[in-house]
């Protein structure tokens, strides 16, 4: 058994980048879609498709590759996503892709991976990631569940409140000594309690610059 906190969480930057999916059935479709709402271009190797990625191929949102594996499939990809139903072809994959360095996801296979794909909540700017490490996807779902009843709406505007104060101070401060100062009081300003009562007013670019100012002396 793999000891566990052997994995370290991050964010993948997939914009524009070859991603390939092998397999199309329900895991594919779903490994698929999250690629494509990460602007990831997305290649399919499959003698079959789902319904689903069918149409996705049908409206021009992947590629399609009408066939089973074959070795070297994976040169020049980004990340791998090895789908297929065969457990041996589904390692096989894996194997290529490691000794090429392409980051690869084994859905059959947890320790043939070089990446896990965690149950995921989104409020805007905001990602929550819950892993269990494989133990129990369904368990980290359920978690995510949770949390999306925890972290409501208000999230998505304070967050966009704090993403554009957050630029301004970069962008009018220029000491990252008053910087920090700037932005952990920024935290400490009781903005999603003003969301949550309904009385948040998006502030004006003069608001902005007064805050700043006010709080650079203090
Ligand atoms: C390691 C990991 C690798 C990876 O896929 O990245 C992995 C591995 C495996 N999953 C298996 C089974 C199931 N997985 C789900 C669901 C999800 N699985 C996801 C992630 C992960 N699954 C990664 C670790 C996540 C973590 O850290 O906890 C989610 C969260 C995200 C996503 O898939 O993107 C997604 C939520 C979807 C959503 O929220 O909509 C369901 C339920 C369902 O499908 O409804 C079942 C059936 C019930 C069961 O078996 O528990 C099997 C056995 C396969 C077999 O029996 O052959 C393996 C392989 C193994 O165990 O080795
Ligand atoms: N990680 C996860 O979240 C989960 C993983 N799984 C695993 O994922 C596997 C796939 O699940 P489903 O999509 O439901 O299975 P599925 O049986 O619906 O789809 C398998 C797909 O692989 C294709 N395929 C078979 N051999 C191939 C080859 N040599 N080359 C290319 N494509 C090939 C088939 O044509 C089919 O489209 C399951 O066998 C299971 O081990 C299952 C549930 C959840």
């Amino acid at each position: 058994m793999r000891a566990v906190a052997g994995y370290i969480p991050i964010l993948l930057d997939c914009e524009g980048r070859p991603c390939l999916v092998i397999g199309g059935g329900m895991i594919a479709e779903r490994k698929t879609q999250a690629l494509l709402e990460a602007k990831a271009m997305v290649t399919v190797i499959s003698p079959e498709l789902s319904q689903g990625l069918f149409t996705l191929y049908e409206t021009n949102r992947i590629m399609w590759e009408r066939r089973v594996f074959a070795g070297g499939d994976t040169q020049g990809y980004w990340m791998v996503h090895a789908t297929t139903d065969q457990e041996m072809v589904n390692q096989r994959i894996a194997e290529e892709a490691n000794l090429k360095g392409i980051l690869v996801n084994v859905a059959s296979h947890t320790e043939a991976s070089t990446f896990l794909n965690p149950a995921v909540m989104r409020r805007g700017r905001l990602t929550i990631a819950v892993s269990t490490e494989g133990a129990g996807p369904i368990v980290a779902t359920n978690i995510c569940k949770l949390l999306n009843e925890e972290y409501g709406d208000e999230y998505e505007i304070y967050l966009d409140f704090l993403y554009l104060m957050r630029a301004e101070i970069k962008k009018s401060v220029n000491s990252p000594k008053q910087r920090h100062k700037l932005l952990r009081k920024l935290t400490e300003y009781p903005i999603l309690e003003e969301i949550r009562q309904g009385r948040f007013k998006a502030w004006s670019e003069t608001q902005i610059h007064l805050w700043i100012a006010k709080n650079e002396e203090d």
